[in-house]
């Protein structure tokens, strides 16, 4: 493995500008998810805006503004407009808000953002009925609907339910299918023991023909389109922590609404251990939920938090004792499952929709960062080890 890894290892960074893809249909050349966009695409992008058949709002061209910006001059640098200057002071705030946010991951955010756009005003999606639920394609994973409630059970217990590739596939199309249906919440839990043990380490075993440089930027499109659907979930998305949580299941919490545990949980991010950086948008949410001190001892050394301490430290909303804990989270999950589905949805929009562009910029960067960790002796080294049996958490 190590041998692998130097043979495919490149610097930080290098090769992210491979060749754009044409999509005819939205006349855009758009990359792979986890690539940044090329001036190229941010160029199209910049005339697809033009042609966009409905107004956006004030709020959306706001946001282009401030990417435009910060994508073609960078973090704002000119002084703030008076206080009745208020058009050009909306807007100085609306770039200067965008802070450090590289010009690169601008320009990308710039290009995602014209593409919804341009998605949204193609094809309306009309809502999908439940009985059109897709269901996923393998036992790992098992989507049911009741009460008002459409739970996503991790359901791989022999391997302490963790992720393979084609479950990041099947978590996808579940909250894609979710986020239409006619339930009022949607629960993430899983079964036996574990609530997960974070990415499948076998995942980096199967090399495609392109090598570890194919499979990373495969793994980090993957990766990015997972936590994208995390970020835009438009509904109360509430985790039910059956038992320990390690890897992504734990970064990912941060973009949950609520989330109840176990006292049998615990909830590790051993990515120092694994030669990797964080992901899920943990290097934001983490310091914002806990303060910087804690996460850094979280995701730079690994520290494994109880289900009380992570409480305490804000990850998780509630603990219960492991004895009542089903019991009493479905009880309590069923009674807001009746509370008026649409002001529920509204107010969690009003709460993340302040938030979802930084998500998605922190997101992309994240990819990008560990589509270079993939590549290094550290990570493949540490997953030979876990692989060989030699080394466990
Ligand atoms: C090319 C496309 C690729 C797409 C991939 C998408 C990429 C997105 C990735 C995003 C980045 C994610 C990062 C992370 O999640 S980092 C965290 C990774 N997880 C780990 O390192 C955990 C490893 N597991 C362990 O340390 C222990 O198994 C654990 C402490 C969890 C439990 O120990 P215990 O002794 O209780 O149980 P066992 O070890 O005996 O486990 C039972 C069996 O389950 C297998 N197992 C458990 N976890 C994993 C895992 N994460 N990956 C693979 N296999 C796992 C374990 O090997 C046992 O199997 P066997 O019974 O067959 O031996």
């Amino acid at each position: 493995m190590a041998g692998l890894a130097g043979r495919f290892a490149r610097r930080w960074f290098s090769g992210l500008l491979g060749s754009p893809l044409q999509v005819p249909a939205l006349g855009l050349h758009v990359r792979g998810p986890a690539m940044l966009a090329s001036q190229k695409d941010f160029n199209n992008a910049v005339s697809q805006v033009k042609l966009l058949k409905e107004d956006p709002g004030n709020e959306v061209k706001l946001k282009l503004y401030a990417l435009y910006k910060q994508a073609t001059e960078g973090p704002c640098n000119v002084p703030k407009p008076g206080m009745l200057d208020f058009i050009n002071k909306t807007k100085w705030d609306a770039w200067n808000a965008l802070g450090s946010l590289s010009k690169e991951a601008a320009r990308q955010n710039y290009v995602d953002l014209v593409s919804r756009l341009s998605a949204s005003s193609e094809s309306p999606s009309p809502e999908a009925p439940a009985a059109d639920r897709k269901q996923p394609e393998s036992d790992s994973l098992v989507v049911t609907s009741e009460d008002g409630i459409t739970t996503i059970r991790l359901n791989r217990p022999a391997k302490k339910n963790a992720l393979t590739t084609q479950m990041y596939h099947d978590i996808i199309a579940a909250l894609q299918a979710a986020s239409k249906d006619e339930s009022a919440i949607t629960v993430l839990t899983g079964s036996g023991d574990y609530y997960c043990s974070g990415n499948d380490l076998t995942n980096f075993t199967h090399l495609p023909a392109g090598g570890l440089e194919e499979m990373a930027r495969s793994a980090a499109a993957l990766l990015r389109d997972f936590v994208n659907c995390f970020i835009d979930f438009p509904k109360p998305l509430v985790a039910v922590v059956n038992g320990p949580a390690v890897g992504i299941s734990v970064t990912i919490l941060g973009l949950f609404d609520v989330v109840y545990a176990t006292d049998r949980a615990s909830f590790h991010t051993p990515f120092s251990h694994l030669g990797q950086s964080p992901e899920g948008c943990s290097s934001y949410t983490f310091p914002k939920i806990m303060g910087s001190s804690k996460a850094a001892e979280m995701l730079l050394f690994g520290k494994k938090l109880t289900a009380q301490e992570a409480c305490a430290q804000g990850l998780v909303t509630e603990v219960f004792p492991d004895g009542t804990f089903q019991k009493e989270v479905w009880a309590r999950l069923k009674a807001y499952s009746k509370l008026p589905p649409n002001a529920m949805r509204i107010s969690k929009q009003i709460i993340r929709n302040r938030e979802k562009e930084k998500l998605h910029a922190v997101n992309a960067e994240e990819s990008s960062v560990l589509r270079e960790r993939w590549q290094s002796d550290e990570c493949m080294n540490a997953i030979a080890s876990f692989l060989s049996r030699k080394a466990k958490l």
